[in-house]
């Protein structure tokens, strides 16, 4: 479905992203690990158009995306922090989303539902705690129920009830065929929802590698002990694949 083929992006003379190649299918949660500045936001933005690789290719449903931005109607992107217009309410930005999407027919309101965000719609955006905004975030991601959902630490902020409810949408979405990219530092999130878990360390891919894969070579059930016991395995060349 998304297919990364020697992906390099730099910054200067810093190579963010190194030759990444990865090839993701339908009805994977595939989670993007990695410690702070590996390069995960840089890959997440190459696959939304927003940051322009130097060289590679991103490949979507067979077609390469540069120079094709109509691909992105179907992905629903939930970025780190959401940034929207201060003075509007809730229901307006919804009503602004829906508006520029216009012609997109089966919208997918659960989420706004339940996260009660219909109680609290009249709320200005500048009022919103910032769990608040991360629902509205949510809510809006997987509004249009793309095929694609790409997640960057969506988890961040949100209470344990909201957490849960999250979770079991993006369960429901996976087992309804879509591609969910999920990045998060609290792995305990991930558990039970990752179904392939990506490794990137200095802008290079370390290991691409399912879960159950991942289980059998560590003997380890929890994603934090599968990450700890790779990462000071002192032969863990041998059970990375890139
Ligand atoms: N626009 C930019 N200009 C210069 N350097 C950048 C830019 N964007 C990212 N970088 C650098 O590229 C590297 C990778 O950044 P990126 O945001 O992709 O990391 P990350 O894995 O998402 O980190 P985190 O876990 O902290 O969110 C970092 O060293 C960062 O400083």
């Amino acid at each position: 479905m998304i297919r990364i083929e020697k992906l390099t992006k730099s910054f200067g003379k810093f190579k963010a992203l190194d030759g990444i190649d990865l090839s993701l299918e339908k009805g994977q949660a595939v989670s993007l690990l990695g410690p702070n500045g590996s390069g995960k936001t840089t890959l997440i933005k190459s696959i939304l158009g927003l940051v322009i690789p130097e060289k590679g290719d991103i490949i979507i449903n067979g077609q390469p995306i540069r120079n094709n931005p109509a691909y992105r109607a179907h992905i629903g992107y939930m970025p780190q922090i959401g940034r929207y217009p201060d003075n509007m309410t809730i229901e307006q930005v919804l009503h602004m989303i829906k508006d520029i999407r216009k012609g997109q027919s089966a919208l997918d309101e659960e989420l706004y539902e339940s996260f009660g965000l219909d109680k609290i719609k009249h709320k200005k955006m500048r009022t919103l705690s910032g769990g608040t905004r991360q629902k509205v975030s949510a809510c809006i991601a997987f509004l249009f129920s793309p095929d694609v959902y790409i997640l960057d630490e969506p988890t961040a902020g949100l209470d344990p009830v909201a957490n849960e409810i999250l979770k079991d949408k993006i369960a429901a979405e996976c087992a309804r065929g879509k591609l969910v990219l999920i990045t998060s530092h609290v792995l305990s999130d991930l558990d039970g929802l990752t179904s392939h878990i990506i490794y990137l360390q200095d802008g290079k891919l370390m290991f691409h590698q399912s879960i159950e894969q991942l289980q059998e070579q560590t003997g380890e059930t929890k994603l934090n002990t599968i990450i700890a016991k790779i990462l000071t395995h002192a032969d863990r060349k041998q059970i990375c694949i890139s």
